[in-house]
């Protein structure tokens, strides 16, 4: 068994779209990036890179590379999991912490949920998404941006 963990932040600001693991929330603010900065995507492709001692999202995929410009993250999260899997990894587990003070995210989480079993070819009883506001303070509670952390279990195949 091998742990990964992953971390990201992304600013909120006007006329972008807010993507979370896939899904479009209807929200007045998106999150700004290189790609469509779907910061919960970044938080889950950098715990499984991580467990597989891959490095991070941004040395396989780079800011600096017009490739990525708009890209889907959850196409992104797909393709480190192909690297997991050729790696001899099979993701066991995932566990996502979206942390937002606005919008409340509740009704958007099962689709969350599904979209990344389905890009990471897993069951749903292995993934669970889960979000929470810092209750106002600091820059997730000012409404600044939205912060994710992940964590990933991997077996060795
Ligand atoms: N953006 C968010 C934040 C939180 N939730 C849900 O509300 C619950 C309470 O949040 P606290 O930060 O006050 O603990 C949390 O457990 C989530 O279920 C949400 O849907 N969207
Ligand atoms: C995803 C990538 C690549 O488009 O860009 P961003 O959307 O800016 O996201 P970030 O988490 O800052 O870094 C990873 C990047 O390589």
């Amino acid at each position: 068994m091998r742990i990964g963990h992953g971390f990201d932040v992304h600013c909120l600001t006007e006329n972008r779209k807010l993507i979370l693991c896939g899904v479009e929330i209807p929200f007045e603010q998106g999150l700004l990036g290189h790609s469509d900065a779907d910061v919960a995507a970044h938080a889950v492709t950098d715990a499984l890179l991580g467990a597989a001692a891959l490095g991070d999202i941004g040395r396989h995929f780079p800011d600096t590379d017009d490739a990525y410009f708009g890209a889907d993250s959850m196409q992104l999260l797909q393709r480190a999991a192909k690297m997991v899997w050729e790696k001899g990894y099979a993701v066991s587990n995932i566990d996502v912490t979206i942390i937002a003070q606005r919008p409340k995210l509740a009704a958007f989480i099962p689709k969350m949920a599904e979209n990344l079993a389905a890009v990471l070819e897993i069951s749903a009883d292995r993934v669970n998404v889960k979000a929470t506001t810092t209750e106002k303070l600091g820059f997730t509670g000012r409404g600044e941006g939205i912060a994710a952390e992940a964590v990933c279990l991997l077996e060795c195949n």
